[in-house]
């Protein structure tokens, strides 16, 4: 599903950022780890089609990235990769249905009340679907993420450091769901993370060391 082979990315031209060469299968569940600055989030944004031009190969089902136009590398993500991001890129000012709802229109696929619905009950939102994202705590507004994320059925989910601002109860209940989130679709997961309470929970890792 995931092939990384002599991977390396430059910021600058004179620095460049090596990763370890790695595969992961559909459906299986993989912990990124490395020190700050080491290049996880430069790793999952290269997997995930946001970052180009870089050296080496990164195939994704099979598909070359750097082949494909931009056109069709945007529609590759939207459709096949779900990301949470370090901060939760919601669109504060619009409501949980509004931010789900543009997953599945920036992926040119139809939008889906019922989904949408059974996505939000599964993260305990249901009640949310009207409420604007401004005005939910942040593990809500951490469940929105997640819902928008996985809304589309992503071959592939990344999260980037989802925990490591939560305390230990809501750390439990975020992998739970990232863990449940992806068995039901079959979904690879990939999770960027310092968080060592995380070890106990996936037990495949991918190692990445500062260069
Ligand atoms: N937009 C950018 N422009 C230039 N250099 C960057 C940029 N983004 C990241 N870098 C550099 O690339 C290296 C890898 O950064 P990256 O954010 O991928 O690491 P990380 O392992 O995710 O770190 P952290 O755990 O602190 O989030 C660092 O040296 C960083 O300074």
């Amino acid at each position: 599903m995931i092939q990384v082979s002599n991977l390396a990315f430059r910021y600058s031209p004179s620095v460049a950022i090596r990763f370890p060469d790695f595969s992961v299968a559909r459906g299986q569940h993989f912990l990124l780890l490395g020190d700050s600055g080491s290049g996880k989030t430069t790793l999952l944004h290269l997997v995930g089609g946001l970052l180009r031009n870089y050296e080496g190969s990164v195939s994704v089902d099979s598909t070359e990235l750097a082949t494909l136009s931009e056109t069709a590398l945007d529609r590759f993500r939207g459709q096949k990769i779900g990301f949470i991001f370090q901060r939760n890129h919601l669109l504060s000012a619009l409501s949980v249905e509004q931010n789900l709802m543009m997953s599945p229109y920036l992926a040119g696929l139809p939008i889906d009340n019922g989904r949408i619905a059974d996505v939000l009950a599964t993260l305990g939102l249901a009640e949310k679907r009207k409420s604007r994202v401004n005005t939910l705590s942040q593990g809500q507004a951490q469940r929105v993420a997640i819902a928008r994320a996985v809304l589309n059925k992503p071959a592939i989910i990344f999260a980037d450091e989802p925990t490591s601002a939560l305390d230990d109860k809501n750390c439990d209940r975020v992998i739970a769901l990232l863990l449940e989130a992806a068995s039901q679709h079959e979904s690879t997961l990939i999770i960027a993370t310092h968080d060592q309470r995380l070890k106990s929970h996936l037990t495949q890792q991918i190692q990445l060391t500062a260069s």
